[in-house]
């Protein structure tokens, strides 16, 4: 692992950091928010997946998130949105290829060759940051915004032993009935839509759940609510009996002025589930 920059931060540090992925077969780039507390104890980690056209950066430093997470002693881990290369494949529209990755392990051609971040956020970049961190490999909690969202809560779904808690700003809820979704699933994992279920928040939802409260944010206000589709994933809370808040803010928009709003709540839900 390479250390690409390191800054005191909050009392701690926030890094940026570049290792050889074998999940992607590339270069990664991810940042890495270190509380204090660290310096005496292991401490919870809190996954922050971003959205499209996002590298590791705009939430470290758009979301606001290394105050409170200084406060309540929690690391937070930005990944990147996809593999990153000239040699890479790619597609010219912003949300398909570099910067919309999808959080899917791609089966297709041409993207099967990198576009593995289902297994790099959930299994190689967990297992680097355990060893080169002072963290608690038995407490992560899990959140992102828009593509970000849809990734934390379908990885949470999916993996409920591994997260104690999750949490999303905006997330993608539907995807396999959203643009948001159906073009980048029959790009990724091809036209049989049985292999999308498994990456859809509503469908994860109404069969299984989740073990702990749901805390999701949706501002009123988003230019994107028709692809997002909150409502299939508030009935599907509804429908299960799902613990949680599904809260509709009004007024909010889709960026990173919404998410730094509500920060301080994830924070502090996350901390609460994880200590
Ligand atoms: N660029 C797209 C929108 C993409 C977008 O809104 N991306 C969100 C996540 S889905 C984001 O966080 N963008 C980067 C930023 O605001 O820093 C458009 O023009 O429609």
């Amino acid at each position: 692992m390479e250390i690409i920059s390191e800054n005191k931060c909050f009392g701690g540090a926030q890094g940026v950091y570049k290792h050889a992925s074998n999940a992607t077969q590339c270069d990664m780039t991810f940042a890495v928010f270190m509380p204090a507390q660290a310096k005496q104890t292991p401490v919870p980690v809190l996954w922050y997946l971003s959205g499209l056209t996002c590298t590791h950066e705009n939430a470290m430093t758009k979301a606001f998130a290394q105050g409170f997470a200084a406060e309540h002693g929690l690391a937070l881990v930005f990944p990147d949105t996809s593999p990153r290369g000239d040699d890479i494949a790619n597609h010219d529209e912003y949300d398909l290829g570099q910067g919309a990755g999808f959080y899917v392990n791609a089966t297709q051609k041409p993207w099967a060759p990198h576009f593995q971040m289902w297994d790099y956020v959930t299994d190689e970049l967990p297992a680097l940051v355990a060893n080169e961190f002072n963290v608690r490999g038995d407490a992560n909690g899990i959140t992102g915004h828009s593509m970000g969202g849809h990734g934390a809560l379908t990885i949470a779904m999916t993996l409920p032993d591994r997260y104690q808690s999750v949490s999303a700003f905006a997330p993608i809820a539907n995807p396999t009935t959203s643009d948001w979704g159906r073009k980048q699933f029959s790009a990724y994992l091809g036209d049989d839509e049985t292999t999308w279920v498994a990456h859809d928040a509503s469908i994860l939802m109404r069969d299984h759940g989740f073990h702990s409260p749901v805390l999701i944010d949706q501002g009123l206000g988003d230019n994107f609510l028709d692809l997002l589709k909150p409502q299939s994933l508030n009935d599907a809370m509804a429908a299960r009996g799902q613990a949680g808040e599904y809260r509709m803010q009004d007024g909010y928009d889709h960026s990173y002025y919404f998410v730094q709003s509500f920060m301080e709540d994830h924070i502090k839900h996350h901390a609460a589930l994880l200590s």
